[in-house]
């Protein structure tokens, strides 16, 4: 059985980020809020615009003001003011200064701002009391912190609300984008019911293709969702078809494993598809199937470029089943979305165990629960009631699964362990 480390390369192989030609799509600013950019922004304008003011002062000639202190004020002749957003109408002249404020464009001639704590006004004139540090002082310079021209944002980078500002301050308005990701989800099992249907005996509420939509949507990603499928070679390959023709990853729950209803492997290898997973050593999650599907598909200028979709084939059970979508999907879909390599997870934290935890060895072992910051230091609290891949009931409200490798048993309370810090 494959290492959960060997999995995991197995499948960032796979996975191999959108075409930044033919997978890109220009969006307006707002409607780019959690898209990632496809291309390098630049900006045709420089940042700052123009020369301004840092504070609300006086601008004047450093010339005029370089000796000036309490005991020896300099006198300087208000020309004019400016408030912030409009254009200066003077040239300040040896003597002369102009009242302005932070955020206020320069005016010509002037080239260090006296914050006016520093002043005493009489009238039409500003005694400056201390001599500015260096001329220059308190002018934030046009281009000073970007020029035009210059890369702005790099392809690979989420547009979160850091982001935003500076597309919107650079008058970046069409934004180039990736188009999203787009998953196929379906569960697969003859005892599966919606949970707006009547339950009769021996059925089951389809959890699964609730969860992981909401996980994946929530991300970001498109996820489309195909419903419950019975455990009959038919339908499976008729949804299996269409799932993979439609979508970039397909994410499918139950029937991988050895039940004689467990079809979703041979349907797979029919299709065609390269089974790349059977097994991992990971508990839960074991059956976790992975198959590759090659793909020709059509450009935009009607040429062929090969797009492949990747299969995973998650166990049914819900624990199971989000595990291996944590560990295992999320990164992948990062990498496919074209996400920076730095942002593909996963993202593990050394966490103290507040109380001991257990595996049975063999397989690298998840706990679920919850991850608390206590005064700098990350603490891992255990789900309480049974770590039973089949009961979801006590997943809610989990941040964090603890890891324990195949070799460990036994972590004391107070020991550190690796966590997987998780969506909540
Ligand atoms: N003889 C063996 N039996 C099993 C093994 C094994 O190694 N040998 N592995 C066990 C492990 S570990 C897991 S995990 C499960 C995985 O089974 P499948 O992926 O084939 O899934 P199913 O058999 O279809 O279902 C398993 C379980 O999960 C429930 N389920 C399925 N779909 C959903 C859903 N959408 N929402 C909620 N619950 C779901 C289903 O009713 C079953 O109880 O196999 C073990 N067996
Ligand atoms: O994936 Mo199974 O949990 O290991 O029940
Ligand atoms: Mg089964």
């Amino acid at each position: 059985m494959l290492s959960v480390k060997e999995a995991e390369s197995i499948v960032l192989n796979l996975a191999q980020p959108l075409d930044s030609q033919q997978d890109v799509e220009t969006v307006d600013l707002l409607a780019a809020s959690g898209r990632i950019l496809a291309a390098t922004v630049t900006s045709y304008l420089d940042f700052p615009y123009w020369d301004n003011s840092a504070m609300d002062g006086y601008a004047v000639r450093f010339a005029d003001v370089e000796n000036c202190s309490t005991e020896k004020t300099v006198a300087l002749d208000i020309v004019e003011e400016i408030p912030a957003g409009y254009q200066p109408q003077y040239t300040v002249q040896p003597g002369q200064a102009a009242r302005i404020f932070t955020g206020a464009v320069m005016p010509v001639g002037a080239d260090t701002v006296v914050m006016q704590e520093e002043t005493r006004r009489e009238g039409d004139r500003i005694f400056i009391l201390v001599s500015p540090e260096k001329p220059q002082a308190f002018v934030r310079h046009k281009g000073a912190f970007y020029q035009a021209g210059t890369p702005l944002l790099n392809p690979g980078t989420i547009i979160n609300a850091s982001e935003m500002a500076v597309l919107a301050t650079a008058q970046c308005i069409q934004v180039p984008v990736y188009r999203r990701v787009r998953v196929a989800i379906f569960s697969t099992g003859d005892e599966l019911v919606s949970p707006d249907q009547p339950l009769s005996p021996g059925k089951l509420v389809d959890s699964n293709q609730y969860a992981l939509t909401v996980l994946l949507t929530q991300m970001g990603f498109e996820v489309i969702r195909l419903g419950i499928i019975l455990d009959n070679q038919y339908e499976l390959t008729k949804a299996i078809t269409q799932a993979i023709s439609t979508a970039d990853v397909v994410l499918s729950t139950g029937g991988v494993s050895v039940g004689e209803y467990d079809y979703v492997e041979k349907i797979l290898a029919d299709l065609g598809g390269e089974i790349h997973i059977r097994a991992v050593a990971i508990k839960p999650g074991k059956p976790l199937t992975v198959a590759q599907f090659k793909r020709d598909v059509k450009t935009s200028d009607s040429s062929m470029m090969s797009s492949d979709c990747l299969y995973f084939g998650l166990p049914g059970n819900p624990v199971s089943a989000l595990v291996c979508c944590w560990r295992f999907v999320v990164p992948a879909l990062r990498k496919i979305s074209g996400l920076g390599s730095d942002a593909w997870g996963p993202e593990f934290v050394r966490a103290r165990c507040n109380v001991e935890l257990r595996s049975h060895g063999q397989r690298e072992t998840y706990v679920w629960g919850k991850l608390y910051l206590v005064a700098g230091v990350w603490e891992f609290e255990p789900a309480k009631g049974s770590q039973n891949s089949a009961n979801l009931i006590n997943l809610a409200n989990t941040t964090g699964l603890a890891v324990l490798p195949p070799t460990e048993t036994w972590i004391l309370a107070g020991e550190f362990v690796e966590v997987l810090k998780v969506s909540h």
